[in-house]
C-alpha cells in the first residue's frame, strides 16, 4: 500500500494554517493542532483586530487632518469643535463588537478552507515526544482542554506556536486598566487619557490610533525616537505629526512599573518621574510560545531568547522538525510567518523551493500616514551592508497630494550604482501599504530604475512620486544619501 506522509502542525496561525494549504493540496495527510482557534493570534488578537480598529480611526483621522481645508463644515453646535474627534465621535463598545466579529469570521473561513483542502483540525495544545523514531517518525501529543490526551504519528511536524506579550513584572496587565494588546477589544468606552508603553510597531500604531479616536495619548518610548527599528526618516516624519496632533512624546523615558490606583494608572519611570492616566497599554514586545513543547527534549534548538533556530527552508536542528513565524524571531510579520510555512511543506514534501529571501519582505506600519517598506534599507545603506544610490522626494510636490491636503510623507528608493537596479523602498503616505506594491515588483524581479520610470503612471496620483524618484535616480547618476 502506498504510504501517505503524514505532517502535523502545531499552531494555526498564517504560519500553520498556510502550510496545512500547501500540504494538504500536495497529498500529505495533514493535522493541525490549536489550542485557540485556527487563524491564530494574528487573526484572533494581533493583526487582523488592531487593523480593524485602526479602520475606524483612520475615517477619523481623514476627517481631523484636512475637513478644513477640503473645504467641509462641521456643526458648530457642540461644545468640542477643537477636536473633530469629539464633533464626530466614536462608540467604542460598537468598534470593538465589529472588530471581534470580523476576526471571528475570518478564523470560521480559515478552518472552512483548511477543512475543505483535507486537513483535519484538531482543539487542543500540542508538544512534542521525545526524540524520532527509528523509521523517522515523530510523536506529537495533544492535550485538549478536558485534559484528555491524544498521541499523534507523524513524518514532519511544524511548529508554528507564534508568541505572547512581553510582561514587566511591575507592571501585570489587569484586563481593566492596565491592558496588553489582547485585552483592549473588551472596553466598551474611550479610554480619556491612554498612556502607551513602547513605541515599537506596536505602540506607535494603538498610539495613533487611539489619539484619532479620541483618547488623549502619552507614548512612552524607551528609545530616542519612536519606531526605532524603522527607517529615521519615516519614524521623524511620524513622531512629528504625532506631536502636531497633540500627542505627549515622551523619549528616552523606560516605564518600571505601573499600577492602579483607583480609577487612575500611575505609570512609573526607571528616572523616578511618574506619569497619570486612564489607562496604560503595554506593548514592550513580545515572547516565543515555545515553553513546555518538549523541544530540547525532541533535539530541537531553542535560542536564549525562546525562539527555535531555523535554517533558510524553515528546518530546525531536529530532522523531521520544522518551525515557522514568531516562534522562531525570523521578522514577525504574517506574511513572513506564511512563507515560512509553505517553504517547510514544499522542502519535506520534495517539491522545488525557493529559500526564504528576507530581502524583498515587505511591511507596513499602519499609523497616519502608513509607513511602507521592502527590501535593503537606509541603515543597511548607512551601515556599509550596501552599496546603493538613494533618492527621497516628499510628497508636498507631488499634485494629487495637494488635491487631497497631504502634506506628511515621501517617496525613497535605493538603487545599485552601476547597474540602477531597484534593491529597496520606503514610502511615507496615507495607504503606503498599497503604494509600496510597485517598488515591491521591482525589488523581487531585479527591475532597474529605467524601467520603474518609463511605466505609465496615473496623472495626478501618488505613485507618480514613485515614477519620479525612478527617474531622479536614473537621471542622476551621482545622487548619494536621501
Ligand atoms: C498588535 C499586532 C499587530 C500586528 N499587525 C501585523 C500586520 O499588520 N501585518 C503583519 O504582517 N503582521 C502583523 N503582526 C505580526 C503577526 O501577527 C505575526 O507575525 C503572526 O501572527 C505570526 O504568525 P504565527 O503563525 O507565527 O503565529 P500566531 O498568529 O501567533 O498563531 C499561533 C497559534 O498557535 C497557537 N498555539 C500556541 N502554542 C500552541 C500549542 N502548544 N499547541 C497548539 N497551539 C498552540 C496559538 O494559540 C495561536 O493560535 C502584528 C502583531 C501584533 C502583536
Ligand atoms: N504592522 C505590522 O506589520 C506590525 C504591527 C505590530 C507588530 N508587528 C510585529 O511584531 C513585532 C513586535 O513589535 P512590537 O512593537 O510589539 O515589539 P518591539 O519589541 O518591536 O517593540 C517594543 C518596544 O518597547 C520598548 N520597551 C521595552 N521595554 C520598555 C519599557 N520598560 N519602557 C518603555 N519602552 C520599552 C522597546 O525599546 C521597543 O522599542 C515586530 O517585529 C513587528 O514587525 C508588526
Amino acid at each position: 500500500m502506498e504510504h501517505v506522509t503524514r505532517i502535523v502542525i502545531i499552531g494555526g496561525g498564517p504560519g500553520g494554517y498556510e502550510a496545512a494549504l500547501v500540504a494538504a493540496q500536495l497529498g500529505a495527510e495533514v493535522t493541525v493542532v490549536d489550542c485557540d482557534g485556527l487563524g491564530g493570534a494574528s487573526v484572533l488578537t494581533d493583526c487582523v483586530p488592531s487593523k480593524t480598529l485602526i479602520a475606524t480611526a483612520e475615517v477619523m483621522t481623514t476627517f481631523d487632518s484636512s475637513y478644513e481645508e477640503l473645504g467641509i463644515i462641521v456643526a458648530d453646535d457642540t461644545p468640542h469643535i477643537d477636536s473633530p474627534a469629539r464633533v464626530v465621535g466614536v462608540d467604542l463598545g460598537k468598534v470593538n463588537r465589529r472588530v471581534k466579529r470580523l476576526a471571528l469570521a475570518q478564523s470560521h473561513d480559515i478552518t472552512a478552507s483548511v477543512t475543505r483542502a483535507g486537513a483535519r483540525v484538531l482543539r487542543g495544545r500540542g508538544r512534542l515526544e521525545g526524540m524520532q523514531a527509528l523509521d523517522g517518525s515523530r510523536k506529537v501529543v495533544v492535550r485538549a482542554a478536558d485534559g484528555s490526551e491524544e498521541t499523534l504519528v507523524a513524518d514532519a511536524v511544524l511548529i508554528a506556536t507564534g508568541g505572547h506579550p512581553r510582561e514587566l513584572a511591575d507592571a501585570q496587565p489587569d484586563g481593566e486598566r492596565i491592558l496588553n494588546w489582547t485585552q483592549v477589544y473588551d472596553l466598551d468606552e474611550l479610554p480619556d487619557e491612554l498612556i502607551v508603553v513602547g513605541s515599537g510597531v506596536t505602540g506607535a500604531e494603538f498610539a495613533g490610533a487611539y489619539q484619532a479616536l479620541g483618547s488623549r495619548v502619552t507614548l512612552v518610548s524607551s528609545r530616542d525616537r519612536v519606531l526605532p527599528g524603522e527607517d529615521p526618516d519615516a519614524a521623524a516624519v511620524l513622531e512629528d505629526v504625532f506631536r502636531r496632533r497633540g500627542m505627549n512624546v515622551m523619549a528616552r523615558s523606560r516605564a518600571a512599573s505601573a499600577k492602579r490606583v483607583g480609577d487612575r494608572v500611575e505609570v512609573a519611570l526607571a528616572d523616578g518621574r511618574v506619569i497619570t492616566g486612564s489607562h496604560c497599554l503595554m506593548a514592550v514586545g513580545a515572547i516565543p510560545n515555545s515553553d513546555g513543547m518538549g523541544l530540547e527534549e525532541a533535539g530541537v534548538k531553542v535560542q536564549e531568547s525562546g525562539h527555535i533556530w531555523t535554517d533558510k527552508v524553515s528546518r530546525t536542528t531536529a530532522p523531521g522538525v520544522y518551525a515557522a513565524g514568531d516562534v522562531t524571531g525570523v521578522f514577525a510579520l504574517a506574511s513572513v510567518a506564511a512563507m515560512q510555512g509553505r517553504i517547510a511543506m514544499y522542502h519535506f514534501l520534495g517539491d522545488a523551493v525557493a529559500p526564504l529571501n528576507l530581502k524583498t519582505v515587505s511591511s507596513n506600519v499602519f499609523t497616519d500616514p502608513e509607513i511602507a517598506t521592502v527590501g535593503y534599507s537606509q541603515a543597511d545603506v548607512d551601515g556599509g551592508v550596501i552599496d546603493a544610490r538613494v533618492v527621497k522626494l516628499p510628497l508636498l510636490r507631488n499634485p494629487r497630494a495637494k488635491m487631497q491636503g497631504i502634506r506628511d510623507g515621501f517617496v525613497k528608493i535605493l538603487c545599485r550604482p552601476g547597474t540602477g537596479i531597484v534593491v529597496g523602498g520606503v514610502v511615507v503616505a496615507p495607504r503606503a501599504s498599497e503604494l509600496i506594491h510597485p517598488i515591491s515588483l521591482a525589488v523581487d524581479n531585479n527591475l532597474t530604475v529605467e524601467q520603474v520610470a518609463k511605466a505609465f503612471t496615473v496623472y495626478p496620483s501618488l505613485s507618480g512620486s514613485i515614477a519620479e524618484v525612478a527617474r531622479q535616480l536614473h537621471t542622476r547618476k551621482s545622487v548619494g544619501g536621501a
